[in-house]
């Protein structure tokens, strides 16, 4: 299961919405693509997903050009793009069966359609008319049409939004589960969903990738800042720790709280300014976006 993208244009009229991007995915794992507002997110899971053509460049899935053959390389993809809108007048389970015939199915529908209703705990509404769903239960019924035949690869644009914390935990868990066996890409406002649930992380910015990268250990750090200057470091309780400028970024062990660390920094004869947990990856993204 891969994904590539060479040079991949879009224009909207005048509007330059991703400007050549490459990158090569290959599964099983999860990409998050974190961005701000009109960085060209949904931009590009579009593209991939055959929605939208591109102005230049190209998708291939499995090695097939999704502008050129669509049917042979979408079967590989399901995907949830932007707010999804049902017809009203249909239930749950009606949508599921009219997608399934749209994705081909033609065996056992009722059995994919159990599988996916319990996937995502849907089953109190599945017999009620979507045009009576809170916007959570839309989510639900457009992740699991996503996953309508098990394709090896989902694309999933803001998969949590609108979602209450407890159906946002579920649908992470979800994410993070079929992530396993499966390529997922995803678009998300939210940093510390995109460390939960991804391996990888890109960064888009005004239609560029500006930060690709494989997720750290995801271990907990402080930022301390500082007077004056260090000598030495010595404490049980930090496992490493970089000095920049007057800022020290420490990872500490596990069983240490910030108060073991910052008594020892002080005994260490540092003058402590500030301490507080730290997120590169935050970091990053400000530096990156502002
Ligand atoms: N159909 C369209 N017509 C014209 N411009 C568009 C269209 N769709 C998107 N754009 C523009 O393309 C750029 C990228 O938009 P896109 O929706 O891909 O951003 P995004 O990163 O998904 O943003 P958000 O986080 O707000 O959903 C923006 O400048 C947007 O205004």
């Amino acid at each position: 299961m891969e994904i590539s993208i060479r040079n991949l244009t879009k224009r909207y009229g005048r509007i330059l919405a991703l400007n050549k991007i490459n990158m090569h995915a290959s599964g099983p794992g999860c990409i998050a693509i974190l961005g701000p507002n009109g960085a060209g997110k949904t931009t590009m899971l579009k593209l991939i997903s055959n929605i939208i053509k591109p102005t230049d460049g190209s998708v291939l899935i499995n090695n097939i050009n999704v502008s050129d053959y669509p049917e042979r390389a979408l079967k590989y993809l399901g995907a949830l793009i932007e707010q999804p809108e049902f017809y009203y007048y249909l239930n749950g389970y009606e949508i599921l069966k009219f997608a399934a015939k749209v994705k081909g199915l033609k065996n056992n529908i009722d059995d994919e359609i159990k599988r996916l209703v319990d996937l995502t705990d849907m089953n109190d509404y599945l017999y009620r008319k979507t045009g009576t769903y809170s916007r959570g239960m839309k989510q639900r019924l457009a992740l699991a049409v996503a996953m309508i035949g098990d394709p090896e690869i989902i694309i999933l644009d803001e998969p949590t939004f609108g979602l209450d914390p407890k159906g946002m935990a579920y649908i992470r868990d979800l994410i993070k589960n079929l992530s396993r066996e499966k390529l997922v890409i995803l678009s998300t406002h939210l940093i510390y969903e995109a460390k939960e649930v991804s391996n990888r992380t890109l960064i888009i910015d005004h239609g560029e990738i500006k930060y690709d990268s494989i997720n750290s250990d995801n271990k907990r750090k402080i930022l301390v800042t500082f007077d004056g200057s260090i000598s030495n470091i010595k404490s049980d309780f930090i496992r490493d720790f970089v000095i920049d400028k007057n800022r020290i970024i420490i990872t500490p062990r596990e069983d240490a709280d910030n108060y073991n660390i910052i008594y020892d920094l002080i005994k260490n004869g540092v003058k402590v300014n500030s301490a507080q947990d730290y997120d590169d990856l935050e970091e990053t993204y400000i530096s990156i976006t502002s």
